[in-house]
């Protein structure tokens, strides 16, 4: 059991139940011509509630990936629990696992996964093609509506080879939040881009997740980035331990 469970955003008037509570969270990569398996994350405990923002920062090998892996439900630890609100994952079926993690988290990363051909309106629609009912017949409405949100509504159909790095990186977050996840998980959403357009894609991924009380983990090299979150912690040989970093 990890002996320091940290806690980020400002403690509300009454507290609302975790979107994301790791306790204790252990992962070990077996690596060849080593007896040893290599412990990339070591009892790692971090909790995040509703509409607070933590970024994680660490040398290049830290594991903050790896650790990323873990909580988008990608990855199972060897040790420990992760409890999405409220529900402990490491144990489920892997069927329920995807099914939480389509419908609870939002992923964006630095490579964008996007199909070159299509347009805005398909990339952020895609997601919904899973969604059933509703939201299934509604999908290309629900998907101007989430280009609209990011300032997009100009280039509903514009192609994603024809769309700046910014616009491409804000459909990604468009696409992120069409099922309205309570977590989103960014592994440098902003490395490709210039600083004005990545503050101003950061901008738009903190108001988003805070106004609409979303837990948001922000992995980034970049330590002026980091800091514009609620919490920063710093994973180092494994642990992972309160920021700010230097
Ligand atoms: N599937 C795997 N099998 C074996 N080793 C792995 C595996 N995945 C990651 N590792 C090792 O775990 C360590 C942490 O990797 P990880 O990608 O999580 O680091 P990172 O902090 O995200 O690095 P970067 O900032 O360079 O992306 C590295 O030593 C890596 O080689």
């Amino acid at each position: 059991m990890a002996d320091d469970v940290r806690v980020a955003g400002p403690p509300p008037a009454v507290e609302a139940e975790p979107v994301l509570e790791v306790t204790g969270v252990t992962k070990r990569f077996k690596v060849r011509r080593r007896k040893e398996p290599l412990t990339v994350l070591d009892e790692v405990s971090l909790t995040v509630r509703p509409g607070a923002s933590v970024a994680i920062v660490g040398l290049s090998g830290a594991g903050k990936s790896t650790l990323l892996n873990v909580l988008g439900l990608l990855e199972r630890p060897d040790a420990g629990t992760v409890r999405m609100y409220g529900k402990e994952t490491t144990t489920m079926r892997e069927r329920d696992r995807a099914q939480l993690r389509g419908e609870a988290i939002g992923f964006v990363f630095q490579q964008l996964n996007l199909l070159q051909r299509r347009s805005a309106r398909q990339q952020v629609a895609a997601p919904l093609m899973y969604a059933g009912g509703e939201r299934l017949r509604r999908r290309y409405d629900l998907a101007d509506e989430a280009l609209r949100r990011v300032g997009l509504g100009e280039r509903l159909h514009a192609t994603q080879s024809s769309l700046s790095g910014g616009e491409q990186q804000r459909v990604a977050i468009a696409r992120a939040l069409i099922r309205e996840p309570r977590l989103i998980l960014a592994d440098e959403p902003t490395g490709a881009l210039d600083p004005v357009t990545a503050g101003q894609v950061m901008d738009l991924l903190f108001t988003r997740a805070r106004e609409e009380d979303r837990a948001l983990v922000l992995v980034t090299h970049d330590h002026a980035l980091a800091r514009r979150a609620d919490a920063v912690y710093v994973l180092d040989k494994g642990r992972l331990t309160e920021g700010p970093p230097s």
